[in-house]
């Protein structure tokens, strides 16, 4: 029999994380859905599977230097490195949360910003739950591509199932009313793209938890419901697999993910 490690307290989700910005916000809430919350606490529907580990991916894209690798490290690992390290092809990590009593993983991928190795990331974009484009709040123009970026990704994946975030990181760097001008184009962006916006600091860590505890009870929850729409205890994600077939297509791309980047 195999036993998962427990969940770390700080991934301990228990009630709805919030949004940044209502002006740019996926979902006005303060709770889980009632039908997500029953779903949760139906001891017969736990055992028919509900709460075994369920998955989502999450593509993080962007252009090269916005800071999307220090973002993850500084959610995964709570470290900010200042010396800039490209990316080559695709890197990823794998968060462990308790939400709602139940166990869930976020996989996050890391993809390289620069052109040379785009081929090899945008191979990676398939079978997305969320996609999150972030760009560098100090060099405006990284949030003009973002539009390209999501395309691309969406471009992917089946329509109307992603989640998108868009995430401008460095706000450290800019002055409070420099930090204001840019969230004002940000979230007409965001609003633009059906996206939920998020500025954030992985050198201070700014928002950094919250924006990806926000991310996993999204997706979660997302997935509770469309497990029940469907009217069984499998979990649905990706591309349309079973959790069980998608854990080995999973495991081939973490595979082949492993091969890239080493
Ligand atoms: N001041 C500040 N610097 C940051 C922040 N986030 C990232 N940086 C710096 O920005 C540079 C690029 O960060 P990365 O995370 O490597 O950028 P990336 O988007 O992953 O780049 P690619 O891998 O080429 O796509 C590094 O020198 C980081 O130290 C932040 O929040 N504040």
């Amino acid at each position: 029999m195999h036993f998962a490690p427990p969940v770390s307290r700080n991934r301990i989700i228990s009630t709805f994380p919030k949004c940044y910005n209502p002006q740019a916000c996926l979902q006005m809430k303060e709770d889980w859905s009632s039908k997500a919350k029953l779903a949760c606490r139906d001891r017969s529907t736990r055992q028919q599977g509900l709460d075994r580990l369920k998955m989502s991916k999450a593509v993080v894209v962007g252009d090269l230097n916005v800071g999307k690798t220090c973002l993850i490290n500084r959610f995964c690992k709570d470290v900010f490195n200042r010396d800039y390290k490209a990316t080559i092809g695709v890197d990823f990590e794998i968060e462990r949360f308790e939400l709602s009593g139940l166990p869930y993983s976020l996989q996050i991928w890391d993809t390289a910003g620069q052109e040379k190795f785009k081929c090899i990331a945008s191979a990676y974009y398939r079978g997305a739950q969320v996609i999150i484009t972030v760009f560098d709040m100090a060099d405006i123009k990284t949030l003009e591509h973002t539009r390209q970026w999501l395309m691309e990704a969406l471009g992917e994946n089946e329509p109307n199932t992603c989640f998108m975030f868009l995430v401008g990181t460095k706000r450290d760097l800019l002055s409070a009313e420099e930090c204001q001008r840019t969230e004002r184009d940000a979230v007409k962006m965001a609003s633009e793209m059906n996206a939920e916006f998020w500025s954030v600091s992985s050198k201070t860590g700014e928002n950094v938890q919250e924006f990806f505890f926000r991310v996993a009870a999204l997706a979660f929850e997302d997935a509770v419901l469309k497990d029940m729409e469907l009217g069984n205890c499998s979990v649905k994600i990706g591309d349309g697999g079973i959790l069980k077939g998608d854990t080995a297509q999973q495991d081939s791309e973490v595979h082949a993910a492993r091969k890239t980047c080493c």
